[in-house]
């Protein structure tokens, strides 16, 4: 995802006594309905309707020049749209305020116009930006830099840098957090902990999170619910197992016959193949496998689709009416375009 303006800027003060309508229980915490943009004419994103539950970690996936970015941007009100609507948190984000503001965490690129800021510092400076903010020495804790406090920005490593910046996410303790390729550059256990703290964050604090990402294992990890974005439209959408179920992509049967030739086919329906492979076997079948299509299936078969010039919503099966915010509240009905 592009690095964008707004990376490097510090928060206005948040201390705003002034809030927005308060949200009922049921209302999604993201609303979207028919968002375009187009830049100097041409449309990027055709129509996006999107529904987000309190709670509920939900990724946008998408090849690059997908329109993620653009999306998320326009959520966090600092792009404005062409048309549709759009609440975020209940409001529209072009006219958010302060309160509203401060009711949203952004993890976006490294801050890069502090480097010579102590890590324990810069927590601390932010904190006073925010009415209840987490102690910042129990968030270096949570996000492991605990050893960094005193370190200077600019000396951290690249992965320590990215905890940062989620420490500095959820700093002032937000209802909506924004996570822009968090995991970039983190080695295995550093994602690891990573999942633990977001999934922490929506299960125990019921923080909604919109997460944008390249990484499939990541989506298909800590996502409730994945929209694939596809040329600026969201060709499927649903839980991880929805979207690997209602790939077009089919099973694939693979084992080696009694003249040692190794064999696939592909089916929609594995267990009856593998019935009459045993059916008709003298004896035991040699490296059977049945490999279950995959987010990857679903997710190439789209990006496909679209390069083929073809209608990649068509017969995704997941999209229109699948699948509930973790709370179960609300329609649940982030559509496929
Ligand atoms: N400021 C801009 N002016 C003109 N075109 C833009 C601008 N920003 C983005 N675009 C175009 O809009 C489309 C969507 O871009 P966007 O950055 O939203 O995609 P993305 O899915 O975030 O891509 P990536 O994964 O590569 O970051 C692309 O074709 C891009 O070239």
């Amino acid at each position: 995802m592009t690095t964008t303006g707004h990376t490097s800027t510090t928060p206005m003060a948040l201390r705003a006594t002034t809030t927005n309508t308060p949200l009922t229980t049921t209302q999604p915490i993201i609303r979207a309905r028919d968002l375009t943009m187009s830049y100097g004419g041409v449309d990027v994103l055709h129509g996006i309707d999107l529904d987000i539950h309190r709670g509920e970690i939900f990724a946008l996936l998408g090849p690059n020049g997908a329109g993620k970015t653009t999306t998320v941007e326009i959520l966090e009100g600092f792009r404005q749209r062409s048309a549709g609507e759009v609440r975020v948190l209940g409001a529209d984000p072009e006219r958010g305020d302060d309160a509203w503001r401060g009711r949203i965490g952004l993890v976006l690129q490294s801050w890069r116009d502090h480097r010579r800021w102590r890590v324990a510092e810069l927590l601390a400076h932010f904190a006073t930006y925010y009415p209840d903010p987490r102690d910042p020495a129990e968030l270096l804790s949570l996000v492991g830099l605990t050893d960094q406090a005193d370190r200077q920005v600019d000396r951290l490593s690249g992965g320590q840098r990215r905890r940062l910046d989620v420490a500095l996410g959820i700093v002032g303790r937000p209802e909506l957090l924004f996570l822009d390729e968090p995991t970039t550059g983190f080695d295995p256990e550093a994602r690891h902990d990573f999942h633990v703290l977001v999934e922490r964050l929506a299960r125990d604090e019921g923080v909604t999170v919109l997460l944008t990402t390249h990484d499939l294992v990541e989506a298909e990890r800590l996502a409730d619910r994945i929209a694939m974005l596809v040329s600026g439209r969201i060709r499927a959408c649903g839980t991880p197992s929805e979207l690997a179920r209602g790939a077009a992509a089919q099973a694939e049967v693979r084992w080696t016959t009694d003249d040692g030739t190794a064999r696939r086919e592909r089916t929609e329906d594995p267990s009856r193949l593998v019935w009459e492979l045993h059916r008709d076997a003298p004896g035991p079948i040699a490296d059977l496998e049945v490999r279950r299509p995959t987010l990857e299936d679903t997710y190439l078969h789209m990006v496909h689709r679209e390069d083929d010039g073809t209608d990649g919503g068509g017969d995704s099966g997941v999209g229109e009416g699948l699948g509930r915010g973790r709370d179960g509240h609300g329609d649940g009905e982030t559509r496929a375009a």
